[in-house]
C-alpha cells in the first residue's frame, strides 16, 4: 500500500507518523510546496523508525507529483489552518484553490487513488473535489466525524469519570463549531445508555464541549490541532488498507440518504478496500433529524461560496 500525504505541516506530518507507526503501509510519500520542508519532515520521521519499530518507508518531495504515482490512498492536508477567533469557514478563500489544484495533480498521477480530504472547511472542500474531478463518490472521503467522535468520547469519559475504552459514541453532521451533531441518545458506557448516568444538563454540556473541540484547542495552541486529526486519518487509512469494513462517520456525497441530496456531510459509513463501501442509515430521533437538517443548511451556505 502506497500512501501520499499532501502538506507536510502539523497535520500532514502527524498523519505520516501515525500511519508509519501502525506499520500497515509499505510507503508514505509526503509532498509540500515549501522547498525542502517535506524532505526534512520525512528524514526526521525515518530517524524514528528504529526507535518506534516500523518498516514503512517515508520519503519527502517538493511539489513533484511524479513521485506520488501509483498511490492507493492520498490525504489532502495542504492549506492554511485557522487562528484563535476564526471559524473554519473563513479559510475557504485560500484553501479552495489549493485543494482543487492538489486533487487534480494527485488524480493525474494516481487515477485509482482514494482521496481523504482534511483541509478546512472540510465538508465544502470534499464537495469541491466531487464537483471538479471525475472520481467516483466512494473514492472521495472527508475526515471530520472520526475526529469529532474521538473528542465526544473524551468528553463523555470525563463526565462519566470512566476510562475512554468503556465509552462509545458518534458525531455526525457538518464539521463546524455549530454544525456537529453528537448522538448523545445513542452513546453508551458498556452498552448502557449514558443518559442512565448523566443528567440532561451534563449531556448538553458534553455535546457543546465536543462541538467547540477544535476551537478550544485552537485557542490554547494558537493554531489548530494535529495529534488527534493525524490519528483519526491513520485509522481511516488502516481500515481501507486492511479492508476492515470499519464504521466511521465521514463526509460522504449524499444522494437521498438522510433526506439530503447534492451535499457532502458527516454520516456513518463503512470503510474498506474500495473506500466508502456503504453509507449506513440509522434511525435518528426527531430532534437529531432537525439538527442534521440545520447542519446541512450551514454546509450548503459555505458550498455556495465556491466558484463552481
Ligand atoms: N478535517 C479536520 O478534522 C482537520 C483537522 C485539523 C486540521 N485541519 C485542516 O488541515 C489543514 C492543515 O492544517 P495544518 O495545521 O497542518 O497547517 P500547516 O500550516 O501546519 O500545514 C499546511 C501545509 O500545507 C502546505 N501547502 C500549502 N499549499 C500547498 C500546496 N499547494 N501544495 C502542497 N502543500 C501546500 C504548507 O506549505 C504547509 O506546510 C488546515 O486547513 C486545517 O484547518 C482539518
Ligand atoms: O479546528 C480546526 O480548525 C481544525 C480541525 O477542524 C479540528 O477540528 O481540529
Amino acid at each position: 500500500m502506497k500512501v501520499t500525504v499532501v502538506g507536510a505541516g502539523a497535520v500532514g506530518a502527524s498523519c505520516a507518523e501515525y500511519i508509519a507507526i501502525k506499520n500497515f503501509a509499505s510507503e508514505v510519500v509526503v509532498l509540500d510546496i515549501k522547498e525542502g520542508f517535506a524532505e526534512g519532515k520525512a528524514m526526521d520521521l525515518m530517524q524514528t523508525a528504529s526507535l518506534n519499530g516500523f518498516d514503512t518507508k517515508i520519503t519527502g518531495v517538493t511539489n513533484d507529483y511524479s513521485k506520488t504515482a501509483g498511490s492507493d490512498v492520498a490525504i489532502i492536508t495542504s492549506g492554511i489552518p485557522r487562528k484563535p477567533g476564526m471559524t473554519r469557514e473563513e479559510l475557504i478563500g485560500i484553501n479552495a484553490g489549493i485543494v482543487k489544484t492538489v486533487s487534480s495533480n494527485l488524480i493525474e498521477h494516481s487515477p485509482n487513488v482514494i482521496l481523504i480530504v482534511v483541509s478546512n472547511p472540510m465538508d465544502t472542500m470534499t464537495y469541491l473535489v466531487h464537483k471538479t474531478t471525475d472520481l467516483p463518490k466512494n473514492r472521495i472521503i472527508g475526515m471530520g466525524g472520526a475526529l469529532d467522535s474521538a473528542r465526544f468520547k473524551y468528553r463523555l469519559a470525563e463526565a462519566l469519570e470512566a476510562p475512554i475504552s468503556d465509552v462509545d459514541g458518534m458525531v455526525i453532521g457538518g464539521h463546524s463549531d455549530t454544525g456537529m451533531v453528537p448522538l448523545t441518545a445513542h452513546a453508551t458506557r458498556n452498552s448502557i445508555k449514558v443518559s442512565e448516568f448523566l443528567s440532561e444538563d451534563r449531556l448538553a454540556q458534553v455535546s457543546e464541549d465536543t462541538k467547540v473541540g477544535g476551537a478550544t484547542l485552537t485557542k490554547l495552541l494558537g493554531t489548530s490541532a494535529w495529534y488527534a486529526p493525524g490519528a483519526a486519518v491513520s485509522s481511516m487509512v488502516q481500515a481501507i488498507a486492511c479492508d476492515q469494513k470499519k464504521m466511521f462517520p465521514c463526509s460522504a456525497f449524499l444522494e437521498g440518504e438522510y433526506g439530503l441530496n447534492d451535499i457532502c456531510i458527516g454520516v456513518p459509513v463503512l470503510l474498506g478496500k474500495n473506500g466508502i463501501e456503504k453509507i449506513v442509515k440509522i434511525d435518528l430521533a426527531d430532534a437529531e433529524k432537525a439538527k442534521m437538517k440545520e447542519s446541512a443548511e450551514g454546509v450548503r451556505k459555505t458550498n455556495s461560496l465556491l466558484a463552481l
